[in-house]
C-alpha cells in the first residue's frame, strides 16, 4: 500500500502562481476533508493548481480524464479474466480511497449517470466506496479527497451534474488569469521575453472578447503556453500563433481572419 501511495506522490513542485487566495481556502477544504468542485474554463489552471495542492499538502494524486464512454467499474474496478481464474483489480477510485489520495476526476459530467452515483456514498459522512460486484465495501482513507473538475461552459440542460451531485462539493471559480499574471505565467513557464509574453496575452484577450460571438469558448492559457513555446523553438510568433492560437479554436473563417488581423496588429 505504501508503494503505491509513493508511486502517486507529486515529487516535484509544480509551478502554480495564485490568483487570489485560493491555497488557504483549499488548504481549509482539504483540512476538513470537504470534497472540492473546481470550475472554470478549458487551460486556465484548474489542473496545475490541484497538482501544487497535493504537492503542498504531500498527498499522493491519482487523475482520472472523464469521458463518455466510462463506466462505474472503469472508476471502481472490476474481475479480469485470467489463466487460472479471475482477479479483482481496483479502478482509480478505490485505490485512491484506499491509499489516501486525492483523487482528481476531470470532467466528470461527461461520463455516464452510473459513475456519478458511486461518488455519492464517497462525498457525504459515510466516505465509503462500495465494490458491489465484489462484495467489499472500502472505508475510505482519512487522508482521501475527491476532487471534480467541471467546465460551465459545455454543459447543457441534457447533460449536467444532478443537484443531488453538486451539493456534495464546495466550489472554485476558475478564470482565465489576469492579464499581468497570465503574463508572468507565460513567461516563467517557457522563458519567452516579456514583451511577447505581454503580447501574447492581448491575443488571448481579443479572442476571449469573441467568446458568444463566433467563439464557443475564449484562447486558454494553455494553449498561449504553447505559442510561447513554438516562439522559443524560433518559429517565427505570426506562425507561432496561428498554430497555436487560431486553427486549432476555429475553422470559422471570419472569425480565423479577425484574429489573423489582431495578430498582425499586436505583432507589428
Ligand atoms: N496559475 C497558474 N500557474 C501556473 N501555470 C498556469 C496557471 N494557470 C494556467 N497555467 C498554465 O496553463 C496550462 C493549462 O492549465 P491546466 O492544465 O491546469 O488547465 P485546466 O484548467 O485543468 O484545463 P482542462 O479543463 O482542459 O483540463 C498549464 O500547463 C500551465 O502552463
Amino acid at each position: 500500500m505504501t508503494n503505491l501511495a509513493e508511486q502517486y506522490r507529486v515529487t516535484q513542485e509544480p509551478f502554480y502562481q495564485p490568483q487570489a487566495n485560493e491555497v488557504a481556502l483549499y488548504e481549509a477544504a482539504y483540512n476538513a476533508r470537504l470534497p472540492v468542485m473546481v470550475k472554470g474554463p478549458t487551460g486556465c489552471g484548474k489542473s496545475r493548481f490541484i497538482e501544487y495542492m497535493a504537492f503542498k499538502l504531500g498527498k499522493p494524486l491519482i487523475t482520472v480524464a472523464c469521458n463518455e464512454d466510462m463506466t462505474a467499474s472503469d472508476l471502481v474496478g472490476r474481475y479480469l479474466l485470467e489463466a487460472n481464474g479471475t482477479r479483482w483489480l481496483d479502478g482509480p477510485l478505490a485505490t485512491a480511497a484506499r491509499i489516501g489520495a486525492i483523487c482528481y476526476l476531470d470532467e466528470i459530467v461527461e461520463a455516464r449517470q452510473d459513475t456519478t452515483v458511486v461518488i455519492h456514498p464517497l462525498t457525504d459522512h459515510r466516505r465509503q466506496l462500495p465494490l458491489d460486484k465484489k462484495g467489499e465495501l472500502i472505508q475510505a482513507h482519512p487522508d482521501f479527497q475527491l476532487v471534480i473538475s467541471y467546465n460551465p461552459g459545455y454543459q447543457s440542460l441534457m447533460k449536467d451534474l444532478k443537484q443531488s451531485t453538486k451539493q456534495r462539493f464546495v466550489g472554485f471559480d476558475f478564470d482565465y488569469p489576469a492579464a499581468d499574471l497570465e503574463a508572468s505565467i507565460i513567461a516563467t513557464e517557457t522563458g519567452v521575453n516579456k514583451a511577447d509574453a505581454v503580447r501574447l496575452v492581448k491575443v488571448g484577450a481579443a479572442a476571449r472578447a469573441l467568446k458568444g460571438h463566433g467563439l464557443d469558448e475564449g484562447i486558454s492559457t494553455r494553449l498561449l503556453v504553447y505559442a510561447a513555446t513554438l516562439i522559443q523553438a524560433e518559429v517565427n510568433p505570426l506562425d507561432a500563433c496561428r498554430m497555436a492560437l487560431v486553427r486549432p479554436i476555429t475553422d470559422d473563417a471570419d472569425i480565423r481572419a479577425t484574429l489573423d488581423h489582431a495578430i498582425d496588429a499586436i505583432f507589428a
